[in-house]
């Protein structure tokens, strides 16, 4: 993700998860992002706006953002959609995306590393084949090039057949770009939302691995209590979405580590073992969540099998 809109409410100011996602972003490696509050047309008091832009600017460096300096936007989302009080509504929207286009960089795309492309759809297309959609992460590829599919299964060759984007027949796609690849072959029943598409041999699947964990605080919307070893949460990573085992590392002995117990607001390193092979690097980033919250994110230190 290259940068982000975070959405408070004027009537409630900061909520659990504005912290949560604040640490979201920054963790996966948003430098730059820009702040909405909405809902204006809901409040009498001026003041309310006022305290809810210096409580952000509060958070926003708590969390290792800019806070002095992020644009922050007042407006109601709903006065856009009905199309009434322009000023809080159409032109409050048009000056929160040319505070976007100003403060947050164009991002600079890794063209020159080996292509991927997380799987975020897959469709049939009737006479044509099989289509999968997402957005290219890096490289770049041209039709009729070989690519892998990595994830939920052994991995497998395939043809790139065709290229499109926004209705419209490529013969290149780049990092980046969101595109539908028509593949060679290919039926729906073997495509997974979470595989990735990538060039031959360029990452490999794997299913266990030492990672180092944040546990986000209650107050993060994260977990109210601790969890001990064999705890077993959702993993998210690029498109997929995989149960994770996660235990303690053991002593050199296989000997159990002296305190099983994982606080919220820990800081520690665990081993995650997933029910499914997928393509994991060193160094990505993820986070981990149960019944619908946040509880943690983590990032990959050791590739184990
Ligand atoms: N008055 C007012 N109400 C709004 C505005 N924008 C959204 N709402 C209302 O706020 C409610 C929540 O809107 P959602 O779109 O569900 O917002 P959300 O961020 O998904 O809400 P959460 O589930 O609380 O995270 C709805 O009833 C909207 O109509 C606004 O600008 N002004």
């Amino acid at each position: 993700m290259d940068g982000a809109i975070i959405v408070v409410s004027a009537t409630d100011g900061q909520m659990p998860q504005t912290r949560e996602h604040l640490l979201l972003a920054k963790q996966v490696g948003i430098k730059k992002l820009v702040v909405f509050i909405n809902k204006a047309d809901a409040i009498d008091d001026e003041e309310m706006l006022e305290l809810v832009d210096m409580e952000m600017r509060e958070l926003l460096s708590t969390y290792g953002f800019d806070g002095d300096n992020t644009p922050i936007v007042s407006g109601s989302a709903l006065c856009a959609l009905e199309g009434r009080e322009p000023a809080l509504g159409a032109e409050a929207i048009r000056k929160l995306m040319a505070a976007v286009d100003e403060w947050i960089p164009t991002p600079e795309r890794d063209l020159d590393k080996p292509f991927l492309m997380p799987v975020e759809d897959i469709f049939s297309i009737a006479g044509r084949g099989t289509v999968v959609t997402g957005r290219v992460e890096r490289g770049k590829i041209t039709k009729g090039q070989e690519l892998e599919v990595i994830g939920f299964g052994a991995p497998f060759k395939t043809t790139l057949t065709g290229i499109e984007m926004f209705h419209k027949q490529l013969e290149q796609g780049q990092a980046g770009d969101n595109m539908g690849a028509l593949l060679r072959g290919v039926k729906r029943e073997t495509l997974h939302r979470g595989q990735v598409l990538a060039a031959p041999g360029s990452i490999k699947p794997h299913k266990k691995f030492m990672a180092s964990l944040y546990i986000l605080t209650k107050d993060e919307g994260g977990r109210h209590t601790p969890f001990s070893d064999n705890y077993r949460p959702q993993m998210f990573v690029r498109t997929c979405d995989v149960t994770a085992i996660l235990t303690h590392p053991r002593g050199p002995n296989g000997e159990d580590p002296e305190n099983m117990m994982v606080m919220p607001g820990d800081n520690i390193t665990m081993q995650c073992e997933l029910l499914a092979e997928i393509a994991i690097e060193k160094g990505m980033r993820f986070t981990i969540r149960e019944g619908g919250r946040t509880v943690g994110t983590g990032l990959v230190t050791e590739l184990i099998e």
